[in-house]
């Protein structure tokens, strides 16, 4: 297993959340989450890389308690993508995505030609010293996958992103997910609100309601 939540809790405040959830991801699995809007959905993301703490119950990533994990080393084995991107506006494409590997101190050649290489694969040989106010949303979007694989996750997080892209760049989006999922061997927990993407995709789906995470 690459994700496990074992009777997780969170609120805030009075407001609970994520009530004794239970929830398992696979190792090499790709699944959407979805949910009504405020049912809890980036919530247990970011229980996930720990930007936010539950409240009580127990959060397994490839088998480590991540309570027990330095942030870094939790962060080490997950990727990231967001409905906003969050590219550096002032760094190029390819400066975006060498940065995530500079933490793990490995030879800067070896960081330029995995960059190149994911670039490359998600169609972006051509605008690699583009900065992202140049490029549309589907070619920002890549540029964060692309980032988010560099350290060879086992796991990628992604929040909504296809929010903020027309629907054709969305599927465009979670197609090229699932390909680099079975590509790369990583695991996948994708969130969407979109139904009908999710039927599009034909993929495993599990939804929060009430506080609680069923599989579909
Ligand atoms: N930092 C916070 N402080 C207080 N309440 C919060 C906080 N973050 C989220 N909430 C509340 O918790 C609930 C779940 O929020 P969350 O962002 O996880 O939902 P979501 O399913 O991701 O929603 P959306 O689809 O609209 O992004 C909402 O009612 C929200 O208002």
């Amino acid at each position: 297993m690459v994700i496990v939540l074992n009777r997780v809790s969170k609120s805030y405040g009075d407001r609970k959340v994520l009530q004794d959830v239970q929830f398992q991801l696979q190792s090499n699995e790709f699944a959407f989450l979805k949910g009504k809007s405020g049912s809890g959905k980036s919530t247990l993301i970011k229980l996930l890389y720990r930007e936010i703490e539950r409240d009580s119950g127990d959060i397994l990533i490839d088998g480590q308690e991540i309570g027990q994990m330095k942030k870094y080393e939790l962060r080490r084995k997950m990727g990231v993508v967001f409905q906003s991107f969050e590219l550096l506006e002032r760094k190029t494409v390819l400066e975006n995505v060498m940065l995530a590997g500079k933490i793990l101190g490995k030879p800067q050649k070896e960081i330029d030609n995995e960059a190149v290489r994911l670039l490359t694969r998600v169609g972006l040989a051509d605008h690699l010293h583009h900065f992202p106010k140049q490029l549309s949303g589907g070619q920002q979007q890549r540029t964060a996958v692309a980032r988010a694989l560099l350290n060879k996750p086992k796991l990628i997080l992604a929040d909504e992103p296809t929010g903020n892209l027309d629907r054709e760049t969305s599927l465009e989006i979670l197609t090229l997910l699932k390909e680099l999922h079975e590509e790369e061997g990583v695991s996948m927990l994708v969130i969407t609100h979109s139904e009908q993407l999710i039927q599009q995709m034909n993929e495993k789906s599990w939804v929060i309601e009430g506080g609680k995470v069923y599989e579909l």
